[in-house]
């Protein structure tokens, strides 16, 4: 079966104490899974796009656990099952102001670690209309940062739009190193989706952000730049034209999965061949449903979505 979307990275076990609760006193977990490029398959299959997750898991209940839950919102897992390597997994104590929100990873010598195009399903890349991973996947591994380039240059080959997000994580490498990873793939990138902090930071570029959006379209030829300011909303540059979206006002229970969110919409949107400037509202309003939603998975339907790009408020549905 093909699948419009294909995904790789690594989903991880996400464990989160009630908030109010810190990880040092807590008695009781949330269990969760979560991963960027999981997410985004997630958020594309409930708006209508048929979306396959490639990856490497532990032949174990925690590793069943990712894919169970990836089939209940649609999304095909394609996994090389490992008898002996281990479940990533995260914890997340979730702030209040002034305390931030701190992220703990467990996830050094992951199964996805080892990860090699001749274990993965890499004939549903070339099917594909597009292939989606972020610069989490070069993050974790010299040899996923190999097999990130060699499925970015099989998808490109096949024809098949190549999508990357930078999600630049500092506690999983340096931003130099970042950039000489993330540099070394946008060659073969036809969508690019950064935040602009990602860009300051990792890029190393300057000035307003549909300059640093024109810098990097010129600079590596992407067919789309996406940046995304937070509360500022998002922009798109596309075909020399320049489209803002700004953010739908939302009530925030779970900030964590909300760029995933944004791209996973946007790209069901691009599939469906609808304008760029659809794209990014879709993108938006998915994105603030999101926040409305505990763990990282966007939860939501395509009525839901409609809703909140026809200005709908909340109160009771009945
Ligand atoms: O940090 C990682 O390594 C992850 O893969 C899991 C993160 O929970 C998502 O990537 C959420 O990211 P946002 O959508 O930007 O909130």
């Amino acid at each position: 079966m093909t699948a419009e979307l294909v995904t790789f990275g690594e989903t991880m076990i996400r464990l989160s104490p009630p908030a109010g609760e810190r990880i040092e006193t807590a008695r009781s977990l949330e269990f969760r899974t979560a991963g960027a490029e999981s997410n985004v398959a997630v958020a594309a299959s409930r708006l209508g796009c048929s979306a396959a997750w490639l990856s490497k898991l532990p032949d174990s209940p925690l590793g069943r656990r990712v894919t169970t839950e990836l089939r209940t919102h649609g999304v095909e897992p394609y996994v090389r099952w490992d008898d002996d390597a281990r479940q990533g997994a995260y914890y997340i104590e979730q702030g209040r102001a002034p305390r931030p929100t701190n992220v703990i990873y467990d996830r050094a010598d992951a199964a996805v670690t080892t990860a090699r195009p001749d274990e993965l399903a890499v004939d549903i890349v070339e099917d594909a209309a597009a292939f989606y991973t972020s610069g989490i996947t070069p993050a974790l591994s010299e040899t996923l940062r190999e097999t990130t380039g060699e499925l970015l240059q099989t998808a490109t080959e096949a024809g098949t739009t190549t999508a990357f997000d930078l999600n630049y994580r500092s506690k999983l490498w340096s931003p130099s190193d970042a950039r000489d990873a993330c540099e070394s793939l946008f060659p073969k990138v036809d969508v690019l989706v950064a935040a602009e902090r990602d860009i300051r930071t990792v890029l190393e570029l300057d000035g307003d952000a549909p300059t640093l959006a024109s810098e990097l379209a010129g600079d590596f030829d992407f067919e789309t730049v996406v940046v995304t300011r937070g509360e500022d909303g998002a922009l798109a540059r596309h075909g020399g034209t320049v489209y803002e979206q700004p953010v739908f006002e939302t009530d925030t229970v779970d900030a964590i999965g909300t760029g995933d969110a944004f791209v996973g919409a946007f790209l069901s949107r691009l599939i469906a061949d609808e304008p760029v400037e659809t794209a990014l509202a879709y993108g938006a309003a998915t994105a603030a449903l999101k926040r409305t939603v505990h763990g990282d998975l966007a939860v939501v339907t395509p009525d839901e979505v409609e809703r909140v790009l026809r200005g709908g408020d909340a109160g009771i549905d009945r």
